[in-house]
């Protein structure tokens, strides 16, 4: 009891976080084709998008610099950057060409694909692209019943609130009437480059694709609960795709808030860092000791290195993290212990760093 700051009697507030049992399972993962990658398929009809978001949310790419890409031509096969916790394989299908055509063999675009993300431009009339949805929807649940189909009505930022609600309603009853008695649950996104909208939209796509998702959002359950935060998220540093939150609704701006605070504390240690043996310049911005208290509004992020790929961002009222401080952040290195252990159990993940390191 002696870590119990709430003196509620509820129990000690530090303690191990628990392995779930799933995942020991999970350390049996096998090897498919040599690749155990989650595939998604980026799929629309012409420029409506699709390379943009995967340069914008997967490769930094600024949104501005979008209208210089060249239409695909090709299917392309994009990896995630080494820095990325996530080991996606993302496939761009070009809007030129027929997702459909018989000449294109159904099995090896759906096998093994985790989900569809159908790009569809908010400011076209939605008909065409409503069509294409609705049939490709049925080949690949023909073909693969585990896929995901999640909808981004994209480039938002050109249409007004009113246009969203209409658009929205639209395309749920033409897709609704358009897959008539097939039993697929499809998930729609208003979303834009020029905002959080698309990497909110990612990362809730991503997390259904992620083994570790339940255990992590588990153990994010407890964090909070134990130190009365407002929410707790776990980033992807280099893409700011939040690879879990604890299991309450997730608003907006406070992602948006915790996805500016890491930008702002993984600059400020990378001036701070001391340059390594051998090093012209600081190469590491983001390293084990990495550690940021940022001051927004009423609350405090607090956010700390988990993984050398994983950031853990902590929003507490500014109060309470004043006054408790030191129980939330022997809170936080528990989490983090946890956290090292059960990544370790996935092969081919983020390491568990070495003993002593930390
Ligand atoms: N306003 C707005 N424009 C966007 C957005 N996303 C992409 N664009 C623009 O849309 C145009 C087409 O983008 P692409 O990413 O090339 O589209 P695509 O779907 O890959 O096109 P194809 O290669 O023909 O399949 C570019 O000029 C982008 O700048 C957005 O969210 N809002």
């Amino acid at each position: 009891m002696a870590y119990d700051y709430r003196g509620d009697g509820d129990g000690p507030a530090v303690m191990p976080f628990q392995i779930d049992e799933q995942d020991e399972d999970r350390s049996q993962l096998s090897v498919v084709d040599g690749d155990i990658r989650p595939r998604v398929l980026l799929v629309g009809l012409r420029n409506s998008g699709k390379t943009s978001i995967a340069r914008v949310v997967y490769h930094r790419l600024s949104p501005n610099e979008t209208t210089f890409l060249e239409t695909t031509s090709d299917i392309t096969y994009d990896s995630m950057p080494s820095t990325s916790f996530l080991n996606l394989q993302i496939v761009d299908f070009p809007g030129q060409l027929n997702v459909l055509d018989p000449m294109i063999r159904g099995e090896d675009l759906f096998d093994n694909l985790g989900a569809v993300v159908f790009v569809l431009d908010a400011a076209e009339n939605i008909g065409p692209a409503t069509a294409l949805l609705c049939n490709l929807v049925q080949e690949a649940y023909n073909i693969n019943e585990n896929i995901n189909f999640e909808v981004l009505i994209h480039k938002a930022d050109t249409i007004g609130s009113e246009e969203k609600r209409v658009i929205t309603q639209q395309l749920n009853e033409a897709v609704h009437d358009g897959l008539y008695g097939v039993d697929v649950q499809i998930s729609f996104y208003l979303t834009s480059i020029f905002d959080v909208s698309v990497f909110e939209a990612m990362s809730k796509i991503t997390q259904k694709l992620l083994p570790q998702f339940p255990s992590m959002q588990g153990m994010l359950d407890t964090l909070a609960g134990r130190s009365n935060m407002i929410k707790a998220f776990l980033f992807d540093v280099s893409t700011k795709i939040y690879v879990a939150s604890d299991s309450r609704t997730v608003d907006i701006g406070l992602y948006e808030a915790c996805s500016d605070g890491i930008d702002l504390v993984v600059d400020v240690s990378g001036v701070f860092r001391r340059k390594r043996e051998g090093e012209t310049a600081p190469s590491i911005l983001y390293d084990e000791k990495t550690v940021g208290v940022v001051p927004v509004r009423n609350w405090t992020l607090y956010l700390r290195h988990v993984t050398k790929h994983l950031m853990l961002v902590c929003v507490i009222g500014t109060p309470l993290f004043e006054s408790k401080q030191a129980i939330i952040k022997a809170n936080v290195e528990a989490f983090r212990e946890g956290m090292h252990k059960m990544l370790a159990l996935y092969p081919g993940h983020d390491e568990a760093p070495e003993p002593g390191s930390v």
